[in-house]
């Protein structure tokens, strides 16, 4: 490595650290100041310890004047008990202390990375990239950072008491102290070498301990059980996660195989280096140059040294690995702090909205989702998208609410540009997959608009249009029942039922763009068809998009858009389409035949919507 690459290394190390106190001082400075001070009295504490020992082979074996000193054997004895104890008080409040400060520092970093989550655009999370960076940064906030401050405290307790050690054994015998250092440099080298290779290893499990976990929750969750029962899939899984974890586990044998030969070897050199400090000691003892006491405190001062050597390669061998971490969390958490963004206050109104040419494309995706596509909506409208799948419908809606940014095109609100933070505030959404918190009710309908989270009176208005006041009058508890069987006095609802109840969050939030993508897919008939029957009056002055695949519920929109492979191939009401005699009439009949139980006659071209 270049000197300038060095530099480079150091600088970040340097930054790094300064990093990982720092979110040990923010969390809790006090704390933090206590745990410096007990590793510092604990570093004094072993020179106080050895000199006192000193004291106690002094008196035994009598110094300089030959006689022997019980008293002062016996007082010094004492000195070093005591100090032995205060010693390991000291660290038990230390750990103590730490053990609360860690959990301060991951509650810090926790919330720091699913801060820059929250804050992410909705794209990234369509990349697998972006998984692995999040993986990384919660492993880094779980584990590496709430250690860090702690492996500096280490080294810095380590590094102080192999100071007092060494400057005690230089007052005895200087010439040991070369020696030292030269046994300690390979065990660091080789330290310093595996750190980095065991980091580039886990970067490259990364995907792998993602499938790990999701194998995991699988065969752990509640809403995946039944489905695995079901098609008896626990096995394929299981051993889909045993594959996992062997491909971990292989990796981390070879590894270690591949270091553990190194680290003896480094070893070896380190103990012959002692050996060889030893062995001068015992022969400048016997030449006379050294004394047996002083000769009998530096081979216990050797002994400490080398315990505190081997502490600090292994806390460097640990710590490498928590130092690339706090890279990643350090990059993903970069200029965010504090919680997420508030959301923007919803809009009550707009004259037009204008969407021109809009496309789009997933990454990774194999083609287009929507292309060039234009429409307008206007208060009052319903305007229904239908297709087949994956014809661009829901990707379209994402783009109208401002959840995804179109890749060409533009979006004008009352004539001006929109940027997605006003879509989002002008927009309610049902989606298909709409989310089933597992929360109280009351909290599923008003998290609609987090901003009148505690508004009963709209709350009860948007459970009453959505049809969902009668299904929370029969649970126990009513609009406080918990949701989720997982939980405590939890219950579940029927999938028509808590689809009520995701209408109802969209009815909360009281946004003049009303989004409902297959609203009614597990709704019964009598309640889809009072749904679309009561439309316009429910959505009164508000412009409704509509998804759906059922015809008999689009018939009455002012408009419907016909999309196929992302594109609008046909628009119109529903008596124009039909008299256009196109894809939307051709659909539409096959549909309404099979409700009738009458043969259509189908040309072989066409396919359904
Ligand atoms: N997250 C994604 N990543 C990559 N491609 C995607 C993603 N989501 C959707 N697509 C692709 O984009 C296209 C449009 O999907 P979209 O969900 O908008 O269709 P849709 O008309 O709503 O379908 P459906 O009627 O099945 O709900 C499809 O070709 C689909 O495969």
């Amino acid at each position: 490595m270049t000197i300038e690459g060095r530099r480079r290394r150091f600088t970040e190390m340097r930054q790094l650290l300064t990093f990982g106190v720092v979110l040990g001082w923010r969390a809790d400075r006090r704390r933090v100041m206590i745990v410096l001070l007990l590793q510092l009295g604990q570093a004094l504490g072993v020179g106080g310890m050895l000199l006192a020992g000193r004291g106690v082979a002094d008196g035994l074996l009598g110094s300089g004047h030959g006689r022997t000193d019980v008293s002062r054997a016996a007082v010094s004895a004492v000195v070093v008990m005591a100090l032995a104890f205060v010693n390991s008080t000291v660290n038990i409040v230390g750990l103590t202390q730490q053990s609360v400060l860690r959990v301060a520092i991951e509650r810090d970093a926790v919330e720091a990375v699913t801060s820059a989550t929250a804050r992410t655009d909705l794209l990234e999370f369509e990349r697998p990239g972006f998984h692995d960076r999040v993986r990384l940064a919660l492993t880094a906030a779980q584990i590496h950072a709430p250690n860090l401050p702690f492996t500096v405290l280490t080294v810095t307790r380590t590094t102080l008491t192999l100071a007092t050690v060494l400057i005690a054994l230089i007052a005895m015998a200087w010439w040991l102290l070369p020696l030292l250092l030269v046994a300690a440099l390979p065990s660091i080298r080789v330290a310093l070498l595996q750190q980095r290779a065991h980091f580039d290893l886990q970067r490259q499990l990364t995907e792998n301990q993602r499938t790990a976990g999701y194998l995991t929750q699988l065969l752990t969750g509640r809403d995946e059980a039944k489905e695995l029962r079901a098609f008896g899939l626990s096995r394929a899984f299981f051993d889909r996660l045993a594959a996992c974890y062997d491909r971990t586990l292989n990796a981390e044998v070879a590894f270690r195989h591949r270091f553990l030969w190194k680290e003896i070897r480094a070893r070896l050199a380190g103990q012959v280096m002692a050996a060889a400090a030893v062995g001068g000691l015992l022969v400048a003892t016997v030449a006379g140059v050294v004394d047996a006491p002083t000769a009998l405190t530096a081979l216990g001062g050797l002994l400490i040294g080398v315990q505190q050597g081997i502490m600090i390669t292994s806390v460097l061998r640990s710590s490498g690995d928590s130092l690339r971490y706090l890279r990643e969390l350090r990059r993903f958490t970069a200029e965010v702090s504090g919680p997420p963004a508030p959301p923007v206050a919803t809009r009550r109104s707009f004259g037009v909205l204008i969407a021109r040419n809009l496309s789009f494309a997933y990454p990774g995706g194999a083609r287009t989702a929507v292309a060039d596509v234009s429409l307008d909506l206007r208060p009052g409208e319903v305007v229904a998208l239908v297709g087949e799948n994956g014809s661009g419908k829901t990707t379209l809606t994402k783009l109208l609410t401002g959840l995804y940014s179109p890749a060409s095109g533009e979006l004008l609100v009352d004539g001006r540009p929109a940027p997605a933070a006003e879509l989002r505030a002008l927009s309610t959404v049902l989606f298909q997959d709409y989310l089933r918190y597992k929360l109280s009710v009351a909290e599923n309908i008003a998290l609609g608009d987090p901003a009148f989270l505690g508004d009963r009176g709209r709350l009860l208005e948007a459970a009453r249009r959505a049809g969902a006041a009668r299904i929370v009058a029969d649970l126990p508890g009513g609009y406080d029942a918990q949701l989720g069987a997982e939980f405590t006095g939890g219950t579940d609802l029927s999938l028509g039922q808590w689809q009520r109840i995701a209408l109802a969050r969209a009815f909360f939030r009281q946004a003049p763009l009303v989004v409902l993508d297959e609203p009614t897919a597990a709704m019964d008939p009598r309640a889809e068809a009072d749904l679309f029957a009561r439309i316009r009056e429910l959505f009164a002055e508000r412009a409704v998009v509509l998804i759906s695949h059922r015809f008999s519920s689009v018939r009455s929109a002012d408009r419907i858009l016909v999309l196929r492979r992302g594109r609008v191939v046909e628009t119109g009401t529903h008596d124009e389409l039909m008299a256009a005699d196109g894809l939307y009439a051709e659909s539409f009949r096959l549909q309404a035949a099979a409700y009738l139980d009458e043969p259509v006659s189908r040309p072989p071209s066409a396919r359904p919507v």
